[in-house]
């Protein structure tokens, strides 16, 4: 097993970073990255110029699969890009333990510290890095320097370029190409780092948000044809929706919740998971027997509730603006009926809001244009909140 130093870690050009000795050879099926217990915190002075520790990752676990892409999702300084760091061995953590296709490339109890070079892993960063004085050829061949004669570093390029569909671009320089033409370079050069796992750190945040979207859907595409592993840290959680085969949820150094973007977004397993992926109507609330949850709009029936909760646990109830439903108002006994006074209707392109006060608190739906052509300002109306759509959300 490699062993090895490092103390503190400078950032190096990123280019380099993709560097790394030539590619592993495809793992067996099983785990691509498993990380256990990990802990990184950083040292420096506080606004007091006292010493002081800030917990940049505090007590993570997490299991990528071979052929899977887990996105990172967090606010700002919530341990994202230093997790992405420990597994790329760019950083070096207190505690814990980080495998890589089932080896050890990080032991604290061992003292083993396997560097970046050595850690068989492709790398893709904010704007791609490409080296804008080398054409694609030398760029794709970058990690590959040193560790193959010329013909057949050249004869793998050509072979990643033609996987990723851009064969015949290889004389040109990256000034030359168009935002999906360079994103095809940056991920080749990183699969050809590695063929199996790449990470990835915010590579679209500086591009527009249209071409975004056009290179999420080149990027998933990419996915499906060559099935690598992946790590994809971002902030934004509908690139997190649209790329994640499992989205991970972190706050504060922690891993909050792990499931597919749908599991997450219809079951949220907190009221800050909620909040942060998606919209959703919440109110502070207590449960106060089976199924039923009592807030400032009335008890509300929930069909069902997560194990663990227990009656009188206080935390909130939610529901997301689509499965909100609209009647006319009527002083009838339906379940979960909640009169409301619509505020304001909102067209949103795609979608059409109706934000409405119920009991002094806002409660926004969703509704069709049909729908929204008889609503109007002021008017009284009832919120129905199915119960099976009705979440509980501790706190
Ligand atoms: N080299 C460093 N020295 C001191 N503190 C650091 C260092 N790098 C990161 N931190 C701190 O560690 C915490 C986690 O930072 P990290 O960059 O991992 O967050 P992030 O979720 O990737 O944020 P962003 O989305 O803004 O990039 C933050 O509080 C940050 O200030």
């Amino acid at each position: 097993m490699e062993s090895t130093s490092s103390g503190a870690v400078s950032r190096p050009h990123p280019a380099a970073e993709a560097a790394s000795e030539a590619p592993a050879a495809v793992p067996e099926p099983g785990l691509a990255v498993e990380v256990r217990g990990l802990r990184k915190h950083y040292v420096g002075k506080g606004a007091d110029r006292r010493r002081s520790e800030v917990v940049a990752i505090d007590g993570v676990d997490l299991q990528v699969r071979a052929g899977e892409l887990v996105v990172l999702l967090g606010p700002s300084g919530c341990g994202k890009t230093t997790l992405l760091r420990c597994i790329a061995g760019l950083e070096r953590p207190q505690h814990g333990e980080v495998r890589v296709h089932g080896r050890i490339v990080f032991s604290a109890e061992a003292g083993v510290f396997v560097p970046p070079e050595h850690r068989h892993i492709g790398m893709m960063f904010q704007s791609y890095a490409l080296w804008p004085h080398m054409t694609v050829q030398d760029n794709v061949a970058y990690p590959l320097a040193g560790h193959a004669p010329r013909a057949q570093r050249e004869q793998q390029v050509d072979g990643m370029l033609e996987r990723l569909g851009i064969a015949g671009l290889g004389h040109r320089y990256p000034g030359e190409l168009s935002g999906g033409q360079q994103q095809r370079v940056a991920l080749a050069r990183a699969l050809i780092a590695s063929q199996s796992l790449v990470l990835f750190d915010e590579p679209l945040s500086n591009v527009d948000a249209k071409v975004r979207k056009r290179l999420r859907a080149e990027l998933r595409e990419v996915k499906r044809r060559n099935g690598f592993a992946g790590v994809y840290v971002t902030h934004d959680q509908e690139e997190a929706m649209e790329l994640a085969d499992t989205l991970v949820v972190m706050e504060s150094g922690r891993i909050r919740q792990v499931g597919s973007p749908r599991a997450v977004y219809e079951r949220p397993a907190s009221i800050y998971v909620a909040d942060f992926v998606g919209d959703i109507n919440r109110w502070p609330a207590r449960l106060v027997e089976p199924g039923r949850a009592r807030c400032e709009l009335g008890t509300l029936q929930l069909s069902d509730r997560p194990a663990q909760a227990r009656d009188g646990d206080d935390g909130w109830v939610g529901i997301r603006p689509e499965h909100v439903n609209l009647a006319p108002a009527s002083a009838g006994t339906l379940i979960n009926r909640v009169p409301a006074i619509v505020q304001d209707i909102v067209h949103l392109g795609a979608r059409i809001e109706c934000r409405m006060s119920a009991g002094g608190m806002p409660l926004t739906a969703h509704v069709a244009d049909a729908q929204a052509h008889h609503l109007s300002v002021g008017q009284a109306v009832d919120a129905l909140l199915p119960p099976e759509m009705l979440r509980w959300l501790p706190r």
